[in-house]
């Protein structure tokens, strides 16, 4: 099984820059694997909302950067992304996922160094040790990653990609909306620059998930997740939900979290018309830590949610910047974003 801490990347080689990132990725992984200990993420109440933002409107960039030092999450509303192609993207989602396991897997083989292709629950989080109840398909954004691995469905392959690059430019947008308080020293676009398409050393990821129907959620063990409590790896993720399919939630700001105490974790449910935002490892990392990458988890339904059962889909985008940028706050040791997502991967798979 693979263990994975969030989404985003691809490990091929084991170079000692690579080991110097191992550390630092420990300790984010830590982090998750300090929840399954303490039942935290089980045992945490849920109370409140993350914040939602227009960006029609003036003060949204305050309110972006507000969010993204307090709670690392937030919902934004007129994106300019129209409702009809993403809801293409769910139409064609569900067409690929209705298939039999077989198929889905001919069509689109999983590469473990090329972070692409169909997973069937094969990730298990630090923070459970238990495998998400999910299947997905990732879709890498370098060049040659999907070369035989573009499901058969007619029309899927064009739409994901008009798609991707409509995201891409949006959390451009947003990365260049949160520099200048999140990196300061940075010249302006520096971090839009630094995430690419369908180039070399690309990372960016587009990640399809489904989570199957759960006929009886109380059979169901307190530590099986939809999606296990985890952060994820990359600068940005925009988060794709449908009305109806709640159970995203992400934990308080630790700094306000007294030690030992419990405090509620916020839901972040499906918005008409918004797409979820949350800051990663990362931008936390290249931003010395002004931004909050938080932890989040998908809950399993209520029982109320599962009659009758049903599944929940949602589509994740996380941009990761280009393999040979140079991730380079004022503080801490500078290291490439290839070789950071080596040292996540690393931390995850070998211990
Ligand atoms: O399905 C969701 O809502 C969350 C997915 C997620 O957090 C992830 O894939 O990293
Ligand atoms: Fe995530």
């Amino acid at each position: 099984m693979a263990l994975d801490s969030s989404s985003c990347g691809p490990a091929s080689r084991a170079d000692k820059a690579g080991q110097a990132a191992d550390a630092a990725a420990a300790r984010e992984v830590d982090v998750e694997r300090s929840l399954a200990a303490t039942g935290l993420g089980a045992a945490a109440a849920v109370q409140g909302h993350v914040p939602v933002i227009d960006m029609s409107q003036e003060g949204a960039a305050d309110a972006m950067w507000q969010a993204s030092r307090e709670t690392g999450f937030f919902v934004i509303t007129n994106h300019g992304i129209p409702e009809k192609d993403i809801d293409r993207v769910f139409e064609l989602s569900a067409q690929f996922f209705a298939q039999n396991k077989g198929d889905k897997e001919a069509q689109s083989p999983f590469a473990h160094n090329l972070n692409s292709g169909y997973e069937h629950f094969s990730q298990v989080r630090p923070s459970t040790m238990t495998p998400d109840q999910k299947e997905s398909l990732q879709i890498t954004a370098r060049a040659g990653c999907m070369e035989g691995r573009w499901p058969s469905i007619p029309e899927f392959e064009p739409a994901m990609l008009e798609f991707m690059r409509a995201a891409h430019a949006l959390g451009q947008r947003i990365l260049s909306t949160l520099e200048p308080i999140a990196c300061p020293k940075l010249s302006p676009g520096t971090l839009a620059k630094a995430h690419n398409l369908w180039v070399d050393d690309g990372q960016c990821t587009l990640r399809l998930l489904h989570y199957p129907p759960v006929e009886d959620p109380s059979k169901m063990p307190e530590n099986y997740w939809r999606a296990g409590p985890h952060t994820d790896w990359c600068c940005i993720t925009l988060l794709f939900q449908r009305p109806g399919n709640e159970g995203l939630e992400c934990a308080p700001n630790p700094s306000v979290v007294k030690k030992g105490a419990s405090a509620p974790w916020l839901r972040v449910d499906p918005v008409p018309g918004g797409i979820a935002v949350n800051i990663g490892d990362m931008l936390g990392r290249w931003s010395d830590g002004r931004l909050l990458s938080n932890l989040h988890r998908v809950r399993m339904p209520t029982l109320e949610e599962s009659t009758p059962p049903k599944s929940r889909y949602s589509t994740a985008f996380f941009m990761q910047a280009d393999k040979h940028v140079k991730i380079e706050g004022e503080v801490g040791e500078p290291i490439t974003a290839g070789d950071y997502i080596l040292g996540r991967i690393r931390s995850n798979f070998e211990k």
